[in-house]
């Protein structure tokens, strides 16, 4: 029962009004069943006993005021009415199938949406705490699982659930105290496996949730980090270790599998053992096989059989449905965690307007320490930057340029301090119109498997896409004469994993004319050109410093040579900003100018 709660949970309000009203069309789906097969006897018992049309009230009233010229005629319409609702009830059969389906399969779209709309809704922290390739799996693999095992198997149970009703109310007109003995075995013995498997049914759920997490991330580790597996020669390694959680997956399922399904075969021994022990029983008290009493209880007997072979499919699908409920609760629990920890948090927005800055960008006493961190990665730091300024950030690994950049870029915000726009505080509520005004231009850019311009105006709408500001951006990266003259398609060419392959330097580029498209204030170059070899990241940067002037340019970089043309280099070490310079006061006569971090 809290599992199924909990599964319950996972739904919106919505979602669960729509399953209260597809549940009376299951239901009538059900019954339509039930009452088709029933038809079949009324109908069979007029064809062999014509004399009933007359002496059966009901018949009698329909043939007289149908004005049936003959007991043939009337047999003939009847078959018909038979057909048709046979078909009547395909139908519905259909309808419902297909309702069901849809609605089984809508939720596992609703449901990857919202986690998905979960994990974005959350701040930037939250991506770097967790793994990635385990929230892919939780919105792909584990969200069919519930839905499988949990909706479908409950709604299955429910269409048996009706048969059986119907088939129990049958058997206690026949025979109650047969009915009633037959229900309380069947019950009492599925209660005992229930009772049985519960705690492996549990445990089997967590280790497929877990197996299954690590099985994506190793194929993520696997494919993405392909080059890296290669070079240090890890294949067979990788391989390895994938098989460890994916035959663990393997086991756990078949062996969930098995916990399912076992109860039939043992129920179907129980039933077939019990009914012929029923009727040596029976045979022995009413005087032996061949007594007139026994073949007077023979057809009882024979009902019995059927009904019995018809009502295990119900009880079977019920006990499939508990146990699923208990299999997937881990994952359950997992996703309703993952729902819960976003439920407070502001819907997402949609595009918003960037925040302009004409004057300076000033960070004043900015400390940030990453959630669970013993120390602050960043210290009190201090600094001013002149809109149009092109700025380095240099120091040790370690000692905090990402941090900083992340906190230029909007990304992360201060614990303490704070940042100013233009003299004024940006609040948490101008985040994202800041971000929208910022730049990024990052090391390996992740190119998508789509053409030029939609890697460049990356995540516009087609439709949206700007050829103005396309072509302004790709120009002032320096690329639009390589996409009009060397690409076969120009801004069309599919580039990406399986489109054409660019160097480095192209790649790069690309980045900058993707950073540049929105038309940025700032841009943030994030070791942009340490990939490359040392010509190619001369021509970058001679472009790059093309830029200055018009835009504030801010780079992270371990090279020197690449904040040569910075107007100030910030140094940063063991989280503290320990000088603010240019290139010749620190790098070249040594004799720099050094700010105290907080001064
Ligand atoms: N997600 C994180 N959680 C906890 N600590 C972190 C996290 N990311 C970075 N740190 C810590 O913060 C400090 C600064 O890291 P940061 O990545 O900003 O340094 P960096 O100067 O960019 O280094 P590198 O040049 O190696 O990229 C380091 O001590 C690092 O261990």
């Amino acid at each position: 029962m809290k599992s199924l709660t909990l599964a319950v949970r996972l739904l919106t309000p919505a979602e669960r009004k729509t399953a209260m009203l597809i549940m009376p069309l299951i239901i009538l789906s059900g019954f339509a069943d039930m009452v088709g097969v029933a038809m079949i006897f009324p109908f069979l018992k007029v064809l062999g006993e014509p004399g009933l049309i007359q002496s059966n009230s009901y018949l009698s009233y329909v043939y007289t005021s149908g004005g049936f010229g003959s007991a043939d005629e009337f047999i003939f319409v009847l078959g018909i009415v038979f057909f048709v609702m046979l078909i009547a009830t395909a139908g519905l059969k259909i309808l419902t199938v297909y309702v069901a389906n849809r609605w089984l399969e809508g939720r596992i779209h609703s449901l990857s949406k919202r986690l998905l709309t979960a994990y974005l809704k959350q701040p930037y922290p939250f991506m770097l705490q967790r793994n990635s390739s385990e929230l892919v799996a939780n919105m792909l693999s584990e969200t069919a699982r519930i839905v499988s095992q949990v909706f479908r198997a409950f709604s299955e149970f429910v269409v048996s659930a009706v048969t059986l009703f119907f088939l129990v109310a049958l058997l206690l007109v026949i025979n109650p105290s047969v009915t009633l003995l037959a229900m309380g075995t069947f019950s009492a013995l599925y209660a005992v496996l229930l009772l049985s498997v519960r705690r492996i049914s549990s445990r089997l759920g967590q280790t497929i949730l877990s197996t299954n997490r690590k099985r994506h991330r190793l194929a993520m580790e696997a494919l993405i980090g392909g080059k890296q597996v290669r070079l240090l020669n890890r294949e067979r390694n990788l391989v390895e270790r994938y098989s460890v959680p994916s035959s663990g997956y393997a086991n756990a399922n078949a062996l969930s599998n098995t916990v399912r399904m076992a109860p039939r075969h043992i129920i179907e021994a129980v039933a077939i053992g019990g009914t012929v022990l029923l009727t040596l029983f029976l045979s022995a008290r009413s005087g032996g096989t061949g007594s007139a009493a026994m073949a007077d209880m023979l057809p009882t007997l024979g009902v019995f059989v059927l009904a019995l072979h018809r009502m295990m499919p119900a009880f079977q699908r019920g006990y499939n449905a508990s146990v699923s409920l208990r299999l997937s609760s881990a994952s359950a629990n997992s996703i309703l965690d993952d729902f819960k920890s976003a439920e407070d948090l502001p819907p997402l927005p949609g595009a918003v307007g960037p925040m302009r800055f004409r004057e300076s960008i000033e960070f004043k006493d900015v400390c940030f320490r990453y959630p669970g961190a013993e120390e602050d990665s960043l210290k009190n730091v201090t600094f001013t930057i002149a809109a149009g300024m092109s700025v380095g950030i240099v120091g040790r690994t370690g000692a905090g340029k990402t941090t900083l950049m992340d906190l230029i870029l909007g990304l992360l915000e201060p614990d303490r301090g704070e940042i100013r726009i233009d003299g004024r505080k940006l609040s948490h509520g101008e985040i994202r119109s800041w971000r929208a005004n910022v730049g990024y231009v990052q090391q390996d850019i992740y190119l998508s498997d789509a053409t030029v311009a939609q890697n460049i105006a990356f995540g516009v709408p087609d439709a949206d896409i700007d050829t103005g500001k396309l072509q302004a951006a790709a120009r002032m990266a320096q690329i639009e004469d390589f996409i009009l003259n060397e690409l076969p398609d120009g801004y069309e060419t599919f580039v990406g994993e399986r489109g054409v392959r660019l160097s480095g330097g192209q790649r790069q580029r690309l980045s900058i004319a993707r950073a540049l498209y929105p038309g940025p204030d700032v841009i943030v170059f994030d070791e942009a050109t340490s990939a490359l070899d040392n010509a190619t990241e001369a021509q970058v940067m001679a472009e790059i410093s093309k830029l200055a002037g018009s835009q504030t340019l801010i780079m992270v970089a371990h090279r020197h040579t690449t904040v040569r043309d910075c107007d100030i280099i910030l140094t940063l070490e063991n989280g503290a900003l320990t000088s603010i310079a240019d290139y010749d006061s620190l790098f070249g006569t040594g004799d720099h100018i050094t700010v105290a971090a907080g001064g």
